[in-house]
Formats: C-alpha cells, structure tokens, sequence
C-alpha cells in the first residue's frame, strides 16, 4: 500500500508541476506567500514537525558519529553538463560535446573512485542512475540520520527534482532502520526555494553545526528550519567567488571531518559571519587547514573524510589534492589514516562538482526497533502519553439548534464561548503530563500551505475532486473542511463535522504502528474519517505512518475508534454495540491478524443502546489490567432489566409512552466472544456468558472499579444501578488513562471521582459542563498515537 500511496502520491505531485507551470502567476504568488511566511517567523510546518519529534530519544548533542564507512552512490549514466545548472555552478567550465565519449570516461572516473573506496573498506551501495544529467551527484537530494531519519530536499533546477527516488528511500528506510518520520522538504522546490541537501548543509553531527553558505540553492529560512527540526545550529554566511558572484554550494569551500575542517575563509567577505563559522570550528575541535581562493577553484574542498576498515579515510579529487602544498597536505595526513586521491577532471570540468559531490553517506539507523521512537506507538491503554490529536470544536457548533439535536447526535445547545474554553483546558491538562497535543485544524494548515497543489490534494480527497472543480480551490477555505460548507444558513452542501471533537471514533491507532480509518455508523459522522484518511495521507510528518483504510470504504461494516481498546500489545477489545458491527470487529481482527503483533480479539457485546453507544462509554482502562466500569452490568444484567420494569412503570402510570426494552437484558446479557490466533493462522473462538468472568479468565482484568462506587456500598443493587445510569450517561465511565493510574474525568461525575481516589487513583478533574453535551467524554476527545512504556523522570525520582 505504500509503495501504491507513493506512486499516486508523485503523480498528483507532476499534476500540480504542471499545473504550475502552466500558471506562472499562481507560481510566482505562491512563492511570494511562502517567502513573506518565511520572514515573518510564520513556519507552521515547523511547529508541528518540531514537536512531532520523537520526546525520548532526540538527537543529543555529540551523539552519533562524523564519519560513516557506508555511501551510496549513483552511476553517472546519462551524466552530461546540464544548461539548467551552468547558471549559478561556476566551477562547471565548459559544455561538453561529443556526448559519447564524454559519458564513457566520466563513467570510467566514476568506477574508478568506487573501486580506491572499496579497496579502503568503504562499503558503496552502488545504483543505477535513470539517464539525468546530474544524478551522479546523489548527496542533494537526500541525507541520511543515524538518529534513524532520512531527508529530502527541495532542488532549484527542475531537471534536478527529478532526482528524488521515492522507490530508494523507501527499500533505504527499511535496510538501514529508519522509523522515524521522514523530512520531506522537497515540495519546497514547487515555491522556489531550494536547499540542497549535504551540498547546501555541512554537517558537523556529533557538534550539531549545520554550515550553509546562502545561495539560490541554500535557502536561510529553510535551512533553519531544517536546523530546528533536526536538532542543529545553523550557522549561515554569504560567500562570493572571484566574480562577486555566491558560491552555490556550501561543500565546494568547506569541508568538515571529525577532527578537522578545510576551507576557504577569504570566499566569506563578511568580516563577522566569517569569525563566526571558524570560531565555531574551532570551538567544536577542528584543526583548521585554511586554502586559498585558486584552491578552492581546484576543488580542494570537496572533499569528505569517511570511515574505512583499516582507518579513517579522506576522499579528495587528485586535482584538489594537487592542489594543495606540502605543509596543507602533511597536515591533512596528520588528521587521517589514509588518503585516496581520484582522477576526475570530467566530472569537475562538466559536472562543476568534485569527490564529496559523488557521495551520499549512508547513517544507519542507531536505535534498535524496539526504543524506537516512531509516530505512532499505542500498546495500551494506560501507558504514558506522548502524542496525541484532538480537535478543539469551532464554528461547525453554530450547526446545532434546538431542531438539528438528532441529526447532529447531540443532546442539547451549546454555549461556543465555554465549549471551546473547556477544550482548551482539557488540552492543556494532556500537556501537563508533557504529551504533545496535536490539533486537526493546524494540521490541516501545515498541508494546504505547503501550496496549492497540496490544497487541491487535500479538498479532493475529502470532498471529491468534482465539488472541488465545481466551487473552484480558490473559493475553498480549510476551516470549511470541518466547519461545514453551505450557501445559507443551515443549507449544507457538505455537513458540519460537529462530532469531530469527539477524535476517538474517525480513526484509532493500534499496536504495530497501525492507524485503522473507521466506518461509522451515521452518514454525518462518515466525513470525519474522510478528513482523518487525508491527514494521514498528506501531511508531511504523518505519511509514514501505516494506515489501514479497508474498512473505510465497505458498506457492510460499521465500526468506531470508541469501541475499540487497546487492552495490551497482543489484545484488542471491541464492542459489538450501536456503532460498531460484528461484520467490522471480525474485518478488524482479520487485518491484526495479518499486519501486527494482536493474537487476540475479544468482541464485546453490549445493548445496542444510545446510553452505551461505544463500548468505552461503559467500560475504560485505570491502568494495566484495572478498569472502571458499569455496576453489575456484566454479572447480573438482570438489576438493569428490573429498573427497566419500573421505570416503564413509572412512565406509564405518568402518563408518558417512553418505553425501556426491559427484557432485553435478560434476554440477551452482555457476554464476550475471544478471537485468538493459532500459530498455525488459523482463528479459534471461545465465548464466555458471564463477560466479567471472562475477561478475568482471560488475564485481560484483574480488578474492576465502578462507576459511583463499590458493587455493595448501596442499600439495594437497584438503586446503585439507577445512580449509575445517571452519572454514566455524563460519561463518568468515559475517563482517559493519561499515565499509569492517571486518569481525566468529569469533575460532575463526583461519586465515581470519589470512588477512583478511594482506590488510589490520581484523578485530574476537568470542567467539562458544555462538553458532555455532546454525550461523550474525556476517552472520547482523545485519539492517542504515541503511548510511551519509559518511566517519566517525575516516576523515577
Ligand atoms: N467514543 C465515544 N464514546 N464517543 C462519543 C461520541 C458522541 C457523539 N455525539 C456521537 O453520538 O457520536
């Protein structure tokens, strides 16, 4: 499915390229929007990559290594001197004829540099290039991480763009254990803005410094926001050659090993900027050779110290080598183990680029799967919470009135001004315990400011790519997507997603990565998985994540994120309930099955009731194997089935026809059904009528606690039940587990917030009056994607 999302992925991204070429008025406002976000400080995908990433295990300063023994490398079959880069490349002195003869020698000066690097122990993953002009220079397009991230980069020429092979990344994400997020920064290159990759960047990993000489092909801001993003200092200058004209990239004037630089300072004619950047050298231990501008010109600097199996190793052009005297040169060989100089002068004259230009190191990944901090992470219940979205409700309320209560599955008005004020201190309260909060509508900002080709991308994969041509992408606003769209008051053409807030039921992660996109069960609530599939799809730091749509689209099935836990990595628990039917549990546990780490999936079945709409209305984990839960309700069904009779009776003798199915619960009692997955694929089921019972049998609880208190602690089980009913139903058993015994809950549910601290669970009470008007609860507002098992410091200490 990956592969196929990439492949439709780059067609739509050629679409808009072309798109945009054919406008170069759209092109040239969309550049100037971005560049204004730019000076302006307005990076909104910065914010979110940024604290996307990974809390536990970000890159520390002087972690990971200078030098790598791997690289990649690809062969210079359709290398020819490209007019596109000869404008700004002035060390490309000439343009080539004889096309023939000029590709097999520069193919032989190729080989023969892998061939002195093999024979050094330097591992080259050698690829076949497409036919591109400049391929052989790999080291722009992408750069690899050892804190296990890949980079892409946006190339100022379009010839150049072509480049970046998704189908490479993708076999490099898996060969070298890439789990986290990829940057992809290469759809920059559609607004203008170049950046290079290791041409533009000179890393210094260990130290942290990322060296950018500023060019059309180096951007500043979007250098800094790689250097935030990747946990670097940027340390940006200006540089000119003897023309006055900016050296184009940073690597042809400087090169960083692990114990020294070499570099032409007199290129950086701002007296500060170049303090700057040799101070830093300095200070980050590099012994400074520092060469002359004709050095430079000879390609003395695009060199790259490597790791070989007997040593360090300095890969350098014989011309650069040349071109360096007897005291540079002894003391570069002070510096390294060994030296391979290669014959290049082609490549250099042609290709205007040298050694370093030629390879693309390869950092494999350093984490191990399992400490692997990747995106998405939920293996329970209770775990830490690291990353988790939410959606702070918005304008789509203005869609309930006293008339729209059913058709938009709410249960009274709301006051907008408290609505949102409650959200926002129930988001603040995830904060509290250090997870980052993601908001759906700033997401859906970070991908339609990417550009218009992105809003298109966007609008059509959730509204379809005819409304989006009929209304014209212009006259489309990303707040619509979930406030609703309409020419009038109440006259929608697509509906306000006024259940958004509740981000459970759209989408749910699951153990190994997954995201499943739900099905559910009203019309009204189906736009909102839509909008969850896009996000997923589009936005830039999520698109690696799996996401499992087979369920999305198959009418016969329905199912909710609020029916779905997580009791353990092995176990899910689903609710056969109003929302969620057995057709969707069984396709459910067919894909864990296949895909993750789940042997087990316990259906739940429970009355088909708007009370008990999602199975975690009545049912929540407090911590592992501890959960809070209905009185009575899975061992004697028959107290709910007598208040039943008396309320009927009551109504009745009232004067009121409301009627309550009584004999239902006598009829057919909640009772769970076990899936497990035999080692030899097949399913066995086992069913247990007594579901306490069961769940206990089955290891998944060991201890029950219950909403408005202790079964027993009332005079009669009718009227513990009946106290319940009421608390329930403001979703006193819908608490979210933020850490181990943690829990948010209702502070209006006081008998089950007394009954939880009673057991020693720490409980944060939140105001939510507006907010379980919409009949759900803290569970309910919460989509979690990263569940940590580390022990926060607070824990330790
Ligand atoms: N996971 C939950 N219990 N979600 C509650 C959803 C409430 C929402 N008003 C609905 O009826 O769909």
């Amino acid at each position: 499915m990956a592969a196929l999302r990439a492949g439709a992925r780059i067609a739509s991204l050629r679409r808009c390229a072309a798109a945009e070429a054919a406008s170069p008025a759209s092109w040239a406002s969309a550049r100037k929007e971005v560049l204004a976000a730019a000076a302006s400080g307005h990076w909104r995908p910065l914010r979110h990559w940024y604290a996307m990433r990974p809390c536990s295990t970000v890159a520390s300063p002087l972690k990971g290594s200078q030098l790598t023994r791997h690289v990649l490398m690809v062969d210079p079959r359709g290398f020819r001197s490209n007019e596109e880069t000869k404008e700004d490349n002035k060390f490309m002195s000439e343009v080539g004829d004889g096309d023939n003869d000029i590709a097999d020698a520069v193919m032989e000066e190729w080989r023969s540099l892998v061939k002195q690097l093999e024979a050094v122990g330097v591992k080259v993953m050698k690829v076949d290039g497409q036919g591109l002009p400049d391929e052989v220079f790999p080291n722009n397009w992408f750069s690899t991480h050892s804190e296990g991230r890949l980079v892409l980069y946006p190339m100022k020429v379009p010839s150049r763009q072509k480049e970046v092979r998704q189908d490479l990344m993708d076999s490099l994400r898996v060969d070298l254990g890439y789990n986290r997020p990829t940057l992809d920064l290469s759809g920059w290159s559609r607004s203008g803005v170049a950046l290079e990759g290791t041409g533009s960047l000179v890393l210094d990993r260990p130290g942290r410094v990322a060296y950018l000489a500023r060019s059309a092909r180096a951007d500043g801001n979007l250098g800094e926001l790689w250097a935030k993003e990747m946990g670097y200092e940027l340390i940006a200058f200006s540089s000119h050659d003897r023309s006055g004209s900016e050296i184009y990239h940073t690597n042809v004037l400087m090169s960083v090993g692990d114990n020294f630089a070499v570099i032409c300072a007199d290129v950086i004619t701002d007296e500060a900027e170049k303090k700057l950047v040799l101070d830093s050298l300095r200070k980050t231990g590099k012994l400074l050779i520092q060469v002359s501008l004709e050095q430079m010109e000879s390609f003395a600097c695009n060199c790259i110290q490597l790791q070989g199996e007997k040593g360090t190793v300095l890969a350098i052009s014989t011309a650069g080598w040349g071109a360096l005297d007897d005291a540079q040169r002894a003391t570069i060989k002070g510096c390294v183990d060994h030296v391979v100089t290669a014959e290049v002068p082609i490549m250099e004259r042609l290709g205007g680029g040298s050694v370093r230009c030629m390879i693309a190191e390869l950092f494999p990944s350093d984490e191990t799967p399992e400490n692997a901090c990747s995106v998405c992470r939920v293996q329970s219940e209770w775990a830490n919470l690291d990353l988790v979205l939410v959606h702070e409700p918005g304008l789509e309320v203005d869609a309930v009135i006293p008339w729209t209560l059913d058709t938009m599955k709410v249960d009274e008005c709301f006051n907008r001004v408290e609505l949102k004020d409650q959200h926002r201190v129930f988001s603040d309260m995830l904060r509290s315990r250090g997870a980052t909060v993601l908001h759906v509508r700033d997401l859906l900002n970070d991908i339609a400011i990417r550009g218009d080709w992105a809003k298109r991308e966007l609008f059509e994969a959730v509204w379809g790519e005819e409304f989006v041509n009929m209304h014209g992408l212009a006259n489309l606003n990303v707040e619509h997507l979930t406030t609703g769209h309409g020419r009038r008051t109440l006259d929608f053409d697509v509906p306000p997603l006024m259940n958004l807030f509740f981000m459970r039921d759209p989408a749910f992660a699951v153990p190994g990565g997954w995201v499943v996109i739900s099905r559910p069960y009203y019309s009204i609530r189906q736009m909102e998985s839509r909008l969850l599939r896009a996000i997923f799809r589009l936005h830039p730091a999520l698109k690696d994540v799996s996401v499992y749509d087979g369920l999305a689209d198959d009418p016969d099935v329905n199912i909710e994120g609020g029916d779905v836990l997580v009791a353990d990595r092995e176990t899910v628990l689903v609710g056969i309930s109003q929302r969620t039917n057995e057709a969707g549990a069984n396709k459910l546990a067919e894909f864990l099955f296949q895909k993750t780490p789940v042997t087990r999936v316990v259906k739940v079945f429970i009355p088909k009731q708007r009370a008990f709409m999602h199975l975690d209305t009545l049912f929540t984990f407090v911590n592992k194997r501890v959960v809070l839960t209905m009185p009575y309700f899975w061992s004697k069904p028959q107290v709910y089935a007598e208040v039943a009779r008396r309320v009927n009776t009551l109504n009745e003798k009232m004067g009121s026809d409301s009627r309550q199915a009584a004999e239902d619960w006598v009829n057919e009692p909640p009772r769970i059904e076990v899936l497990e997955k035999l080692e030899d694929g097949r399913t066995k089921t086992r069913t247990y009528n007594q579901a306490m019972a069961g769940l206990q049998a089955e290891g998944i609880i060991e201890k029950a606690l219950f909403v408005c208190g202790p079964e027993g602690s009332y005079a009669t089980e009718e009227e513990h039940v009946a106290r319940a009913l009421t608390e329930q139903w403001n979703d006193a058993a819908n608490v979210f587990c933020i850490a181990p015994n943690t829990v948010i809950a209702y502070k209006w549910c006081t008998r089950t917030v007394q009954h939880l601290q009673d057991n020693g669970v720490d409980v944060m009470m939140l105001d939510g009056f507006e907010l379980m008007k919409g009949r759900g609860g803290a569970r309910c507002m919460t989509m979690p994607l990263r569940r940590s098992s580390h022990k926060r410091a607070t824990e330790v200490l």
